[in-house]
Parts: structure tokens; sequence; C-alpha cells
């Protein structure tokens, strides 16, 4: 590609080269856009752009030629039309307080790809950006779905799902973040796209956990399944639509994260369940396990709206060395002596599920203008 043909291509800036981050930009170039990642090490900066590879994240995956990569906060953002962030969620708001000047006269789509809240406040990430970027929450979108990063950078055929207020928003963000390996659908629950990154995470440390003690199939599954009750009930009692959780951003999610042995959180909970202490797992892990600093934050949170998450509860004693794993698994519930019914819908369940869901899908297209645009709806 010409210099000149590289200059016409819509900018984008990612804030992070991490696993995530890298791929991301990737998925960027390869859909037309002129990237520039932002790296906090200069070294990690001059390999992605000298070298076109990310060797400690995304090993054996060669980058697009033309992406480009820097250490210099201002230069990644200069002229970017869309800005994606990528790091880790307790290091985003002071990211944020270093890009903020930077970005005053731009109204650019900020879009979230991380998958955690804050510990100290329990925010989700959409919120962080709203306060320290001081922007209209219309101007941000986050993008989730079953997304192990390395399978996306090898280009293997793989959907998410984009989420803003603004339908225009997530239309536009979509519209550049695809490309022929990466579909991109919309929706504008934020909430429910947000919490299903962050809570599957949390589900995957105790299938990770399970895992390790040796147990089997059956046990994966009754987690899995009493996991996205779990999911589903925290979300929809903070504002999130019930359909998001069963959609990519919740029960896709979960399935890749559960079954892989390249999530970071799945293998976080396969070391507590081989017996090593925290401490000692947080040493081995040299990527970002974002479920464990999310569950003391969710259960606080549950517990303010009065949510019960049985099996987030006991990832926690784990953590705290307060249960032995191999006791993880019988406690599906939360009372073992008394048979619960089995309900795996929130509030609207059985005849008024259908009918809530009918409406629900009249309202999305009615938003949508008619225009039908690709919801992520089951
Ligand atoms: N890796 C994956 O498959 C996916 C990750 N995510 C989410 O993306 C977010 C980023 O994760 P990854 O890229 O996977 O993590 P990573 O561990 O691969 O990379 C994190 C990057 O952030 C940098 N970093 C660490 N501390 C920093 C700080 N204080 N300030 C600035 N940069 C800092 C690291 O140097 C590294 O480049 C997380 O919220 C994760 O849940 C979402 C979807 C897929
Ligand atoms: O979010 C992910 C897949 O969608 C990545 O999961 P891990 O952070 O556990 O690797």
């Amino acid at each position: 590609m010409s210099r000149r043909q590289d200059a016409a291509r819509p900018r984008v800036a990612v804030v992070g080269a991490g696993s995530w981050g890298t791929t991301f930009g990737k998925i960027l170039a390869d859909g037309g856009a002129h990237v520039t990642m932002w790296a906090r090490r200069p070294e990690l900066a001059s390999e992605i752009q000298e070298g076109k590879r990310n060797s400690e994240y995304l090993p054996g995956i060669n980058l697009p030629r033309d992406m480009h990569a820097t250490h210099h906060l201002s230069e990644a953002l200069e002229g970017a039309e869309q800005i994606y962030l990528s790091i880790p969620s307790q290091a985003v708001r002071q990211n944020l307080k270093a890009v903020r000047p930077l970005i005053s006269q731009s109204d650019a789509p900020i879009v979230s790809l991380m998958k955690g809240v804050e510990r100290r406040t329990g925010l989700r990430m959409s919120q962080v950006i709203e306060q320290e970027l001081h922007c209209d929450p219309a101007r941000i979108a986050v993008a989730s779905g079953p997304n192990l990063a390395l399978e996306i950078a090898s280009e293997q055929p793989t959907a998410a799902v984009i989420s803003s207020t603004s339908q225009e928003t997530a239309e536009a963000v979509a519209r550049r973040a695809r490309n022929k390996y990466f579909r991109t659908f919309v929706n504008t629950d934020v909430i429910g796209t947000e919490f299903g990154g962050v809570l599957k995470n949390l589900i995957a440390v105790a299938i990770g956990i399970v895992d390790g003690v040796g147990y089997g199939e059956n046990t994966k599954a009754s987690i899995i399944t009493r996991g996205l009750v779990e999911m589903t009930d925290f979300a929809v009692a903070f504002g999130a639509q019930h359909e998001t959780l069963q959609g990519l951003a919740g029960l896709g999610d979960l399935i890749a994260t559960c079954q892989s042995p390249l999530s970071r959180n799945n293998t976080a909970g396969r070391l507590l369940g081989q017996g090593y202490r925290f401490d000692d797992v947080v040493k081995q892990m040299n990527q970002t396990a974002e479920g464990l600093a999310s569950v003391a934050p969710i259960l606080q949170l549950a517990r303010e709206v009065g949510v019960q998450m049985p099996i987030v509860e006991q990832v926690k004693m784990v953590l705290d060395g307060t249960m032995n794993p191999r006791d993880i698994a019988p406690h599906l519930t939360t009372d073992d002596d008394t048979p619960q019914g089995e309900r795996t819908t929130n509030g609207q369940a059985g005849g008024g599920g259908a009918l809530w869901r009918s409406i629900q899908r009249a309202l999305d297209q009615f938003r949508n203008g008619g225009r039908g645009a690709a919801g992520d709806r089951p």
C-alpha cells in the first residue's frame, strides 16, 4: 500500500497493546482502517512497528504490514476517528487521565474492549470512561462476545456485539470493527453487554477450579448452567435486558471462556483447583485475569440489590483460602437442605417471558427505525 493510500484510510487508535488490544488492532487494520496502537513499553511499540509482531502476547502471529505502533499516547490519538481502549480494568482510570487532555477537541467514539469492574468503586468501564472523560454516554461503546484473542488473531471466524446507548454510535463502531473473519452485531443494552463480559469471567474461574480438582463434564455443565442464572439475575437487577445474557456477550462468551485453556480466568481457576495459593497464582499469571479483581466488587453489588450468587461466593472463598476447592461443586444452590425449583429466568418467567420478549423486540425495531440492524437477539 502506498503512503497516500495509507493516509486516506480512516484513522483509529488502540490504547493498550496486550493480547486483546493487539488483536483488535489487527481486526481493524484488516477491515481497512489506519491503525495506530499505543503500547506502554517502548520496546513493545517498536516490535509491533518494525517487526509486525507481538511475540509476548500473540506468539506466531504476523500483524498487518500497515499496522502502526508508538509509545507516545499523543501520536496514537492524533486524528483518530474512533478510540479503542484495552488495558487492565484496574489501570483504566489512571490512563484516562492522560488521554483526556489529548482528545479535548475530539468527539470520536470511545470503545471499551475491557471485561472488568473497578475494584474500588464497582463501576463498569463505560461508567469510568464517562466520569474521567466527562463525555456524553452516547459517545461510548463497548465490544464483547466470545472473543479469545489468539483464535481471532489466527483469523478464525468469530462474532461479537457492539453496544452503545446510541444506536448510531453502535452501528458506526460495528461498521468499522468488522472484516472477513470478524462479524459485529449491535445492541443498545450497555449494562447487559458489559456485565455479561465481567460475570462470565467469574464463572470461568469456577470452571477452572473444578477442572483443576479433576471433576468432569457433569460438574462443569452444572456450574455453567447455574452460573448463567446467576449472571442473568445480577445483570437484570441492574437494568440489563434478559436477552442480552442469552446472546454473544452472555452465553456465547460463557461457553468460550469456560471451555478454552486459552482463557486466563479459566487458567487461574485451574491453578487454584490444583492447590496453588492465590498469591502464587497471581505470580504465575503474566497476563490479565480480570475475574480475580472483579469477584469482591461484584459480590458487594449483588448484596446491595439482594441477588444471591452462590457460585461466585464460593469462588471468593476459594480465592480467600477459606474453602477447599474440592468442596465447591456440591454447593450449587444457596440452600442444600431444601430442594429449590430450577428457575432459569428472572421475574418475567413463564408465559410473561415470551410476551416480554416480543415487546422488547418491537421496541428494538422501533429504536432502529425499522431498519432491522443486526441486533444480537437469540
Ligand atoms: N485476551 C483476550 O482474549 C480478551 C481480553 N479482553 C479484555 O481486554 C482487556 C485487556 O486484556 P488483555 O489485552 O487480554 O490483557 P494482557 O494482559 O494481554 O495485556 C494488558 C496490556 O496492558 C498493559 N498494561 C498493564 N498495566 C498497565 C497500566 N497500568 N497502564 C497501561 N497499560 C498497562 C500491559 O503492558 C499489556 O500490554 C481485559 O479487560 C480483558 O478482560 C476481552 C476480550 C478478549
Ligand atoms: O474474554 C475473553 C474471551 O471472550 C478472554 O477470556 P480471558 O480473559 O479469561 O482469557
